[in-house]
């Protein structure tokens, strides 16, 4: 493990007590309470790391509601970050949905309400010509920032500075997942105001009441916060996280080559959908090249999804345009196709020539409708991103299965309320055909005497694993090729390739090994493609365990 650079690693008294990267709580030791200054200032029982971890889970189990146990567990980072992620390890099915999807969705919207400790920083628009000073204030090295402009919070709109939830809750995972130490990483919300009219006339709102800067002022703004950021920290991985389709786009592509960056929802979400439809299709003894594919939403999620996949059919040796026949785009104005007028060059490639839709029979004029396109395309694949409950409609889904053995639906959107559909229903619509995979959690499916286990298709098997793997190269750009990678290795850990009928996903328990199996891929590629200053290929194992932390005193 490297060692996180603390601002002072010999804290006394009951600052150590308070520093959540150093309490131990009834766990120091009796020489550590005399060398520490600690006598009297704990109760004299000594407890074990394993009996710390049974007293919080049984305080966690008296909480009543998914919030209360959230912000128990927030409340628990602040105090002890060891036990928090020990207790989180030991029970990584049932907590990570507390800590990230779905519940974090609801603790972003109540985040003023359930706000209680300082945790990582906010730069607000009043402030931005003091970001080298803010920046200054973090008082330890950082590898990983996780930043968010809170306009898109997952399927739930604009959250304003509640949205700081979002990167909290996923570099929770980045250690939880990945092993990066919690020391080391640093929450950011960029606080550009709120569109969210509930938010700005809450008395309780943390953030800063104004309608969101947009335009020129937006990008200068973002354009000072890169710079401190790679002034302060030059060798930061940054993740952006949860901006709008647009900005996340732009953004994506200004800093990509400039610095360590990537935009886990277009990119994330790209290789964790993609390595899962892969790892459905080789399972059911199919081919890529014989899909036919419908992305209902065409945002950061539906346009990622598509250009990886389109990738790794062009990869199977198919051209291009070939490939990019295969897609049927969906947005809210209905299928993208070239006739469009309102299409921008991001969407632009991903629409359907309209020659290939010649003597489609379609029902409604103008645009033509997510039923046209199942009725006509006859999709083996569905993937959802929209954020609309309910969009794969039982129609659709019964008119989808009619034309084809083994469809692949995977409703993505978050949180839970958001999905397109839930799969008990889509068992139901198919009868029990389906190969589903979900954005959020689920409880496994009971359909006519056989259990459907429902693999969580969120890019928390990814980032996490991109992380490792970066740190471990210690990487200095994040290319196409690592989610490239990270999708294969994602693949390479489904239990579905060995039993076609196991998940499609590995358990949550093992999010741990296949985190060091892609991070070990990632490494590689990172290697392959010039951007790793490790450049001894039979190192990166060691240095992906030397990286990886463990919870412990
Ligand atoms: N599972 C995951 O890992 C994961 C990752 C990223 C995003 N998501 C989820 O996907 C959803 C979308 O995220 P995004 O970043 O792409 O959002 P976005 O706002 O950028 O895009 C939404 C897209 O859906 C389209 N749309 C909206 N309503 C529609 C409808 N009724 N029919 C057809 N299209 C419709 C919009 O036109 C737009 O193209 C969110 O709920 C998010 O939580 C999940
Ligand atoms: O946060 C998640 O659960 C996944 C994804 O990044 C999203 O925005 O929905
Ligand atoms: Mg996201």
């Amino acid at each position: 493990m490297t060692s996180p650079v603390l601002s002072d690693p010999e804290k006394t008294g009951i600052d150590r007590i308070e520093d959540p990267l150093l309490n131990k709580g009834t766990a120091f030791t009796p020489e550590e309470r005399q060398k520490y200054r600690l006598l009297g200032l704990l109760p004299p029982h000594i407890d074990s790391l394993e009996e710390q971890v049974v007293r919080a889970y049984d305080a966690f189990s008296a909480e009543e509601t998914d919030l209360d146990k959230h912000i128990f567990l927030r409340e628990l980072q602040d105090e002890n970050e060891t036990l928090f992620y020990r207790l989180l390890l030991e029970h990584v099915a049932e907590m990570m949905p507390i800590v990230y999807t779905p519940i974090v969705g609801k603790a972003c919207e109540e985040f003023s309400h359930i706000y209680r400790r300082a945790r990582g920083v906010f730069v607000s628009y009043p402030d931005r010509e003091l970001m080298d000073d803010i920046l200054s204030h973090v008082d330890r090295e950082i590898d990983v920032i996780v930043v968010t402009d809170g306009e898109r919070i997952l399927g739930l709109g604009d959250q304003g500075a509640g949205g700081m939830g979002i990167p909290i809750g996923k570099l929770s995972l980045y250690s939880l997942c990945g092993g990066i130490h919690p020391a080391r990483t640093l929450p950011m919300l960029l606080d550009l105001g709120t569109n969210n009219a509930e938010r700005i006339d809450d008395p309780r709102y943390i953030g800063w009441r104004h309608e969101r800067i947009k335009g020129a002022e937006y990008d200068n703004f973002i354009e000072q916060f890169v710079e401190a950021v790679m002034k302060r920290f030059p060798n930061v991985l940054l993740q952006w996280e949860d901006f709008a389709s647009v900005d996340a786009e732009r953004i994506l592509k200004k800093y990509r080559d400039r610095l360590c960056t990537f935009n886990d929802d277009i990119q994330g979400t790209a290789a964790v959908t993609s390595g899962t439809i892969l790892a459905a299709i080789q399972s059911a003894g199919g081919k890529l090249a014989d899909q036919r594919f419908v992305m209902l939403g065409a945002g950061s999620a539906g346009v990622g999804i598509t250009g990886q996949l389109v990738g790794s059919i062009v990869a199977s040796g198919k051209s291009e345009a070939e490939a990019r026949d295969m897609f049927y785009v969906i947005d809210r104005n209905g299928l993208l196709h070239d006739g469009r007028t309102d299409l921008d060059e991001v969407l632009m490639p991903l629409a359907q020539k309209q020659a290939n839709l010649a003597g489609w029979d379609c029902d409604t004029k103008g645009s033509i409708s997510f039923a046209d396109v199942v009725r006509n395309a006859k999709p083996t694949v569905l993937v959802g991103a929209t954020g609309q409950q309910g969009a794969f409609t039982e129609a659709i889904i019964r008119e989808m299965a009619s034309h084809t053995e083994r469809p692949v639906i995977f409703p993505l959107s978050n949180p839970t309320s958001h999905a397109e559909a839930i799969p008990a229903d889509l068992l139901k619509w198919t009868d029990g055909k389906a190969r589903i995979a979900t954005g959020s959690p689920f409880d496994p499916v009971e359909y006519n005497g056989k259990t459907h286990v429902i693999s969580q298709c969120n890019n928390s098997y990814i980032f996490p694993a991109m992380g490792l793997g970066i740190l471990a190269a210690k990487a200095n750009r994040v290319t196409d090729g690592m989610f490239t990678a990270a999708a294969e290795a994602l693949k390479e850990c489904s239990p579905a390739l060995a039993d076609p009928t196991a998940p499609l996903l590995p358990p949550l328990s093992k999010i741990r090994d296949c985190a060091r199996h892609i991070g070990i891929a990632v490494a590689r590629q990172a290697q392959q493609d010039g951007v790793a200053q490790t450049t001894v290929a039979e190192e990166l194992e060691k240095r992906i365990d030397q990286t990886m932390w463990t919870p412990q005193y």
